[in-house]
């Protein structure tokens, strides 16, 4: 039994967990520190330390990638009284600080307030951080570049160009290079603005009176974020303006960052002397991330929302969502939305329902026979074997479980299924979705199975 926990181990196992967190802070991007390290939360356990993980595809991945790590600087830290690492789901059942917390990039006290009143100002926007932008293949060199002129802005590369599709997270990184420069610097001037709104601006300017402030009001700032300059195209004066605007901020080495859906030269309308000078600099560009890189993006945005967001509904979604994080983002939202309106937990069923139109295309393709041809294939069975009338467990077991994927993932009725499995009746399908839903809890092997099958037929 494990030995009750007192409240001064409590205490100095978080300090350790924390001076260890810290440490590892050094070593990991912040996407990966703030998915993977943040959300867990350590207590004694046997004289070992126990990490509590929120889910289990979190407690895997930290065990698979990082368990050494940790366990080494534990033992360092504690000057070799923890000597053992374990890992558990589930949370800290007292009144501490909840397991998933916020990644923001200010957070110094005293200074917060005023932070967030400079956040305000600039127009940025608090949660798009480099801490809550999760890193893949598709985004490694613009969030290197972002990072690089968040630390140093003005001098490392000017004007940083960032572009790419839809919602791939251009917007999120310029404010998470303006919120870096507020972080280190509270009194910067920093402003990200839209460049239809920029255009906007102007005109409003032009008709007040009043463009000799607004030229001033863009050209005193350190660090001038400008979204989606496609939008310049065929605004002559628009582009007059910014040209001069550009010119005076790029003299002064003040930072400039510029987002385009599309390469400098490529966008339309725009005169040849803005191109060239959007080129001066560092053009980057954003491409749709790989899969792994979209489960980690949902994990994450279910770790902001303080929601488990089970490995296979991640896995579900990630498959069928390739090419738009804000479509991503906003499954994921609905699926939350409705499984707190209705009380409801998040699982694959669940998730299936809620995202069904989106997923039209894919549900259509999801067939018993298809089913049956993956469950037989998997044990190494003939298709012909699960419609038979043969009762031995080495056939059974499979058809039962094809039954029970069948009931899951499609829309047929339990005569249909039943049909399909050569003419059973729809108890007989009742039954199997039964015997299998109870060997899944209790037989690690059928969970497995039914896993890796569900994994294949989803994706
Ligand atoms: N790598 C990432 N990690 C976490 N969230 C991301 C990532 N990339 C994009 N997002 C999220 O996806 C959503 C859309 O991103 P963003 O608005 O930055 O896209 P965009 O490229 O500027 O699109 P648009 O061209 O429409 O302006 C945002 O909520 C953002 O936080």
């Amino acid at each position: 039994m494990p030995r009750a926990t007192t409240k001064g181990d409590q205490a100095s196992m978080s300090e350790l967990w924390d001076a260890c967190a810290a440490a590892l802070k050094q070593d990991l991007t912040g996407a990966e520190y703030s998915t993977w390290i943040m959300p867990l939360q350590a207590q004694e356990q046997d004289e070992a330390m126990c990490l509590l993980a929120p889910n289990r595809f979190v407690k895997d991945w930290v065990k698979q990638h990082y368990e050494q790590r940790i366990s080494r600087l534990c033992a360092e830290i504690s000057s070799g009284r923890i000597q053992q690492v374990r890992f558990e789901i589930g949370t800290l059942g007292d009144d501490r600080a909840a397991p998933v917390t916020r990644g923001t990039s200010g957070g110094r006290a005293g200074g917060e307030g005023n932070l967030d009143r400079r956040r305000a100002e600039s127009n940025l926007n608090k949660e798009f951080t480099f801490a809550t932008f999760v890193e893949g293949k598709s985004n490694q060199i613009a969030r290197a570049a972002s990072v690089q002129i968040g630390k140093n802005p003005g001098t490392a590369y000017n004007p940083l160009f960032i572009y790419g599709g839809v919602g791939l997270g251009k917007t999120h990184l310029m404010h998470a290079v303006g919120n870096t420069i507020l972080d280190s610097n509270p009194g910067a001037q920093v402003i990200y603005v839209h460049s239809e709104r920029f255009v906007s601006d102007m005109i409003r300017a032009l008709q007040h009176n009043k463009i000799d402030e607004f030229k001033a009001r863009y050209r005193r700032v350190n660090a001038l974020l400008i979204d989606d300059v496609q939008f310049f195209g065929n605004k002559d004066r628009s582009q007059e303006e910014f040209f001069h605007t550009f010119n005076a901020l790029f003299e002064s080495k003040q930072q400039i960052v510029l987002s385009s859906d599309r390469y400098p030269k490529e966008v339309s309308g725009l005169e040849e002397r803005l191109k060239s000078r959007f080129g001066w600099g560092l053009t980057v560009g954003i491409e749709p991330p790989d899969f792994e890189t979209r489960v980690a993006i949902l994990h994450s945005k279910a770790a902001l929302l303080n929601i488990e967001l089970p490995e296979d509904v991640g896995y579900f979604i990630a498959k069928r969502m390739t090419s738009n994080i804000r479509e991503l983002e906003g499954a994921l939202r609905r699926l939350v939305a409705n499984s707190q309106f209705m009380g409801a937990s998040i699982d694959l069923a669940f998730t299936r329902e809620v995202l069904r139109d989106m997923f039209v295309a894919q549900d259509r393709q999801i067939t018993i026979e298809n089913i049956q041809k993956t469950v037989a294939n998997y044990y190494k069975l003939r298709v012909s074997d699960l419609t038979s009338a043969k009762r031995t467990r080495n056939i059974a077991r499979p058809r039962q479980v094809a039954m029970a994927l069948a009931k899951e993932l499609t829309k047929a009725s339990l005569p249909e299924i039943g049909n399909a499995f050569g003419g059973r009746d729809h108890s007989t399908v009742i039954h199997a979705t039964r015997k299998i839903e109870a060997l899944r809890a209790s037989d690690t092997m059928i969970e497995e199975d039914y896993r890796i099958l569900l994994r294949t037929l989803t994706s």
